[in-house]
């Protein structure tokens, strides 16, 4: 994402990002009022590497079309988490039930069919691609798969992104913050219901983080929850409806961001306790 593209203003994309995020809409239910069950619930989730308990039983529900932040000090397990629900890793005990039915353990890539997709804290496009080949992959991947309509969709995603401008360039030449919009891209060309965001705002520019979290918004009006780790607050406090705070692999706390400062235990472990100044 140029810096001049990254300051234009979100709603300047109008009905190409509404286009560009229908599908996924429609598949998710519309949004939240739609259902009131929870679209992904996270019970006693573990997970061990060796002796280890980098999740010690983290427990949360996501609401469709709630965007649900995941916070907590380095190492406090966010990205674990979003590896396990995702299928890269699998757990050690407790349950994933996502549309009430249990996914906990089951591949990565049926997941994504069955509407589970990640971006990544650092992301990994096909580099001798272009822009929009990478997508138009990425889309085979999904729910629906490829077949004639494989590419349905795809200008508007890249111009939701404003990565249509790159769309012929070799994914390898980007900017790492359009890298970030082109793994955006490619997790929303499979046409998530539950779309895991992972330090998504690290590195970008004021105006790109305003843009993203705007996009993020967007994304959410059209129905598709999002679970997003981020350590910048202002992202957070842009675009999540609700916090989980980790500690050590467990839940701290849960509430808003504005609750969450006010809690004496989330800061003592983003700043340590008073007499360790
Ligand atoms: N594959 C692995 N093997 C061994 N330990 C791991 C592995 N993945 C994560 N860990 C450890 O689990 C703990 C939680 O890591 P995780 O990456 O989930 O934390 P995080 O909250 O996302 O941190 P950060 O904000 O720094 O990204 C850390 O102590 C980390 O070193």
């Amino acid at each position: 994402m140029s810096s001049d593209a990254a300051a234009s203003k979100p709603t300047t994309v109008g009905d190409a990002t509404s286009a560009a995020v229908a599908a996924s809409a429609a598949t998710a239910g519309g949004g939240r009022a739609a259902s009131a069950a929870p679209l992904l619930r996270v019970q006693g989730l573990a997970k061990h590497f060796g002796a280890f308990r980098a999740l010690d039983g983290v427990s949360f529900d996501v609401m469709p079309g709630e965007v649900l932040g995941l916070v907590g000090p380095n190492g406090s397990g966010k990205t674990t988490c979003i590896n396990v629900i995702t299928g890269l890793y699998r757990p050690d005990g407790g349950s994933i039930l996502y549309q009430g039915r249990p996914v906990g353990g089951m591949a990565a890539h049926r997941l994504v069919h069955q509407g589970i997709n990640r971006s990544f804290q650092i992301p990994k496009p096909f580099k001798t691609l272009t822009v929009r080949q990478n997508v138009e992959v990425a889309r085979t991947y999904g729910q629906h798969g490829g077949g004639a309509n494989a590419d349905t969709g795809i200008g508007e995603l890249l111009r939701f992104l404003d990565l249509e401008p790159h769309a012929d360039r070799y994914a390898g030449e980007l900017t790492s913050a359009q890298q970030k919009m082109l793994d955006l891209a490619r997790a929303l060309a499979t046409r998530p219901k539950l779309l895991c965001v992972d330090e998504l705002g690290a590195g970008l520019n004021p105006a790109e983080l305003d843009l993203v979290a705007g996009r993020l918004r967007e994304l959410a009006r059209s129905g598709i929850a999002l679970l997003v780790v981020e350590h910048l607050m202002d992202f957070v406090d842009q675009v999540t409806d609700r916090l989980i705070v980790l500690s050590a692999g467990k839940n701290l706390f849960e509430g808003t961001l504005s609750q969450a400062v006010q809690d004496p235990r989330v800061v003592e472990v983003f700043l340590g306790a008073p007499d360790e100044h």
